[in-house]
């Protein structure tokens, strides 16, 4: 062994010292993110008894550009990664130690020498659908066994959202609705449908939960109905994949589960390498005995084509798994969708 290596040399520190104090955390400033990270302190800080100290962490907030354009659609902008670019850069500048990322924002392929160390047991996965005035009194049927969520919403309706998967299934199974992109924070969004501006928005519940405003979630959609973004509902971390020390740390607090299902929706996104503008959804649910049953689906966003598969195999094959159903759904989609 190579001792001289310096991952040697600061494995071994680690051992006889624990980690350079304080910890520098990279999160972006939104208050989910901001709520996100300090959920994630909250839960190294409970298997850690050295980090209890309020000193043992400095939060660094980054701006993204991601954060700083508001008025178009991500898709339209282009690039994956628009919301953690400048975060894998402070990574590697040593500016900070370790970032936490909403896993669905984070691009499947990460720049060399950073690594995804630890994924959070996921919060509910599913979209809602958040309801404006206009559509006071529609929830109610629409949350009845049997019911589609979407009855909720009159005939002709106009939908504010950002995402060309949410806009694609909604319009698959409702051809009458309108959709125009809605973009900002989660706060912003819940306020422009407020004001009445747009009749109701699509936004994932578990935001609105860790925010505590999934009251204003009118309808939550099965995931059998909507499927989720890949990895929605799960944080992430990321580290210099040199850094031993963290590694160690953060496996302490790492969820095998999110980490199975979150490894075969990552590889099914990778596989099917779409733009921004391919609508992508993927799913992942643990079975019994050790199984791991993956539904994906790409589709048009116009809502004129969808297909949906869904694979099953053992959870130690996620990424195959992820691989073989990303291959199949590229192989029997019409050459325009990822053209
Ligand atoms: N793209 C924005 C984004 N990134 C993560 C979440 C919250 C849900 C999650 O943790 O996946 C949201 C808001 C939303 O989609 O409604």
């Amino acid at each position: 062994m190579d001792l001289a290596h310096p991952h040697h040399a600061r494995a071994r520190a680690t051992r006889h010292h624990g980690p350079t104090l304080p910890l520098k955390v990279g999160t972006r400033g939104s208050p989910l993110a901001l709520y996100q990270t300090r959920h994630f302190l909250d839960l190294i800080r409970s298997v850690c008894p050295i980090l209890r100290d309020v000193e043992a962490f400095e939060e660094h907030e980054i701006s993204t550009a991601g954060d700083r354009i508001q008025d178009r659609r991500l898709a339209e902008i282009g690039g994956k990664g628009l919301f953690a670019k400048e975060i894998h850069e402070a990574l590697l500048d040593g500016r900070v130690d370790f970032a936490v990322h909403s896993l669905k924002d984070l691009e499947t392929e990460l720049p060399p020498g950073i690594v995804l160390a630890c994924t959070l047991r996921r919060e509910d996965p599913r979209d809602a659908i958040v309801l404006g005035t206009a559509c006071e009194g529609t929830a109610e049927a629409a949350c009845q066994a049997g019911a589609s969520p979407f009855s909720a919403l009159p005939f002709g309706a106009l939908i504010g959202t950002a995402s060309v998967r949410r806009q694609a299934q909604l319009l698959y199974a409702r051809p009458d609705l309108r959709c125009e992109v809605i973009r900002g924070n989660v706060q912003t969004r819940l306020s422009r449908v407020g004001t009445g501006e747009f009749d109701a928005s699509l936004l994932a519940i578990a935001g609105l939960k860790r925010l505590e405003l999934d009251h204003r979630a009118g309808v939550v959609i099965s995931e059998d109905v909507m499927v989720p973004a890949a990895c929605q509902g799960i944080i992430g971390v990321t580290v210099r994949a040199d850094d031993v020390e963290l590694h160690e740390l953060l496996s302490a607090i790492c969820d095998t589960e999110s980490r199975a299902v979150s490894l075969a929706e990552r590889a099914f996104l990778g596989a099917l390498d779409g733009s921004c503008r391919t609508p992508i959804g993927g799913h992942a649910r643990l079975l019994p005995e050790g199984e791991i049953r993956l539904t994906g689906l790409v589709a048009r966003a116009d809502g004129s084509f969808l297909l949906r598969r869904t694979l099953t195999g053992h959870a130690t094959d996620a990424v195959a798994l992820g691989q073989a159903l990303g291959e199949e759904l590229l192989a029997d989609s019409p050459a325009d969708i990822f053209g």
